[in-house]
């Protein structure tokens, strides 16, 4: 990609250099937290992307913090703690959900005290019968998709500082919200709002979910590897769902796997590469970070919005 004059790009090695040296080295348990969600993790994407990007969140955060303080202050408001979002955007199957992941964990490793929660927008999904109510079963994850209000409201209550805020559960298991299962989200210091759609400007809002995020990152690779990516996920979904008949994937699973395997690439190539095309890679200039990644999600790039 040709960079944009508003951020400053910097290799894997340059970034690197930003750590400020491991004053808290990891310990075997966080390690331990890091593997046991995706054993794929480099730790040398650890150790030279993600400690010099916390160290980035903490200035970030202090800032926000005073800054909060003296608002309060200046409009002579008893002082209160206003929640710091991280947004985190970029195509189905780029590796948001597990970046997020990774940045939960290293954050309650380096931000002791505080309490870091995470939700993805995909509970804000509507359900399957409301999809199919407005003919948008093959639209899932484009912008009318999502219950937006709702969205907008959760992010709004959080900021205000609603102490307990359910939100709805997406499964991919069953492919739908599921019924009467809820997150909740209990008054963080820091929230990571993980979704395709965090960066995106919907026509029908006034308010968009950017206004609510402190910093976002896009997560951003070439098309064709996030579509190796997409169906190497695929193929591991079919081999766990073909012992589970509940699963979306289990009609797929039990018949020919070539068959299935083509029906994942239709899927791929009609919603979700459609989707990156035209709704989330034109957000992508938005960010205020972008982490691109290479083969084997290995991170060879990063741009840091300058203004
Ligand atoms: N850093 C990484 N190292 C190795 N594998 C990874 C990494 N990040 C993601 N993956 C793999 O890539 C696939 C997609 O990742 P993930 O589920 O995190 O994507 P996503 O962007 O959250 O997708 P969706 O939008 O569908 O929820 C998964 O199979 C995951 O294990
Ligand atoms: C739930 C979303 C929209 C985003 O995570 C995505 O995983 C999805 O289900 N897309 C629809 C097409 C598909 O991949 O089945």
């Amino acid at each position: 990609m040709s960079d944009p004059i508003n951020y400053n790009a910097f290799t894997r090695a340059e970034w690197r250099a930003f750590s400020d040296d491991a004053k808290l080295p990891l310990t075997q348990e966080s390690l331990r937290q890091i593997k046991a969600f995706n054993d794929r993790i480099s730790l040398q994407d650890v150790q030279d992307i993600y400690i010099p990007l916390i160290h980035l969140l903490r200035l970030q955060f202090n800032h926000y913090r005073l800054l909060q303080q003296d608002k309060a202050t200046f409009l002579q408001q008893p002082a209160h703690r206003v929640p710091f979002i991280i947004g985190i955007a970029g195509s189905v199957a780029v590796g948001k959900s597990t970046a997020a992941r990774l940045l939960e964990v290293l954050l309650n490793h380096y931000f002791k005290n505080s309490n870091i929660q995470l939700i993805t927008t995909d509970g804000f999904l509507y359900p399957n019968d409301e999809l199919k109510r407005r003919q948008l079963m093959s639209r899932k994850g484009f912008p009318e998709s999502y219950d937006m209000a709702a969205l907008i409201q959760f992010l709004n209550d959080v900021k205000a500082g609603v102490p307990s805020i359910k939100a709805p559960l997406y499964s991919h298991k069953i492919y739908d919200i599921v019924p009467d299962e809820f997150e909740t989200i209990t008054a963080p210091d820091i929230l990571i709002v993980e979704g395709i759609n965090t960066l995106q400007l919907p026509t029908n809002e006034q308010i968009y979910v950017s206004d609510f995020t402190d910093f976002s990152i896009y997560v951003d690779a070439e098309a064709n590897l996030i579509e190796d990516w997409f169906l190497e996920r695929f193929e591991l979904l079919l081999e766990t769902a073909f012992r589970d008949p509940e699963n979306y994937y289990y009609p797929y699973a039990i018949g020919d796997r070539d068959e299935a395997m083509a029906k994942g690439k239709k899927v791929w190539e009609d919603i979700d590469l459609k989707n990156l095309e035209e709704y989330i890679l034109p957000t992508r200039n938005r960010a205020d970070m972008i982490i691109h990644k290479t083969i084997g999600h290995r991170i060879d790039r990063l741009l840091l919005r300058k203004y």
